[in-house]
């Protein structure tokens, strides 16, 4: 039995809804350069990689806040001055993907559940816009029937609303469905959907181990849960 089954008491789900920054894709290094390239265009130093990866979950809006504020907490950012220097990451990060690497494991998975017939959905807080080119350049273009960006739905993750409208949509309902994140956003949106989530260990929490946050099942790589061998073992 693989760990999925385990999950859903020897069944499959009938649909699968994944996230993407740190669970499909390592994102950071673009993301990271498209910040750091913002910041210097308002004269000030970059943060680097291992900072940006600490900010990054909640969607490029509060990304280019916490790089103004230098902080995870962004309190006391100055409105027009975050609007002026989202307008400069957005510029920066357009069809910047040639650092983002797909993670190990990931195409196969997507291809075993879509040959066993679980419908996949993708559930982002990164801007829609930069979605298509994203997908299509790292070969994950295809796989999913829904996709809702960061500004699809008025609510971002950790609201469960896209969740829901994917569930809606789907005609699925919470009890068979999967939720796969890395993100305490992700746990939190599943947990208030009704949804098991499935988090993956090497994403970006914050720099927390995600298994702080109570997913069903944490996993280092995402082939381990359609994997009989794994014996990854329910929390
Ligand atoms: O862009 C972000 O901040 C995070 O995106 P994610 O929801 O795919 O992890
Ligand atoms: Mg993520």
């Amino acid at each position: 039995m693989t760990p999925l089954h385990a999950l859903f008491d020897g069944r499959l789900p009938k649909l699968a809804m994944f996230d993407l920054d740190g669970t499909l894709v390592d994102s950071v290094p673009d993301l990271a350069a498209a910040v750091d390239r913002m910041l210097v265009q308002l004269g000030r130093a970059p943060a680097g990689v291992e900072r940006v990866r600490l900010w990054v979950g909640n969607g490029a809006r509060v990304l280019v806040r916490r790089a103004l504020a230098g902080d995870l907490d962004h309190q006391g950012v100055d409105a027009a001055e975050a609007e002026a220097a989202l307008a400069l990451f957005m510029d920066a990060y357009a069809d910047s993907h040639g650092l983002t690497r797909v993670y190990p494991g990931v195409p196969q998975t997507l291809d075993w559940l879509r040959e066993h017939e679980v419908a996949l959905a993708l559930i982002t807080n990164k801007p829609s816009r930069f979605l298509p080119e994203l997908l299509a350049d790292k070969g994950l273009d295809g796989y999913f029937r829904w996709i809702v960006g960061g500004d699809t739905l008025p609510q971002q993750k950790p609201d469960p609303a896209a969740l829901f409208w994917v569930m809606a949509q789907a005609g699925v309902q919470a009890e068979e469905a999967l939720f796969v994140g890395d993100s305490r956003n992700d746990v939190l949106a599943a947990r208030a959907a009704g949804v098991a989530c499935v988090a993956l260990s090497y994403g970006y929490n914050h720099g927390q181990p995600i298994a702080e946050e109570g997913p069903a099942l944490v996993l280092d790589a995402l082939s381990a849960l359609v994997d009989p061998t794994t014996g990854a073992e329910l929390v």
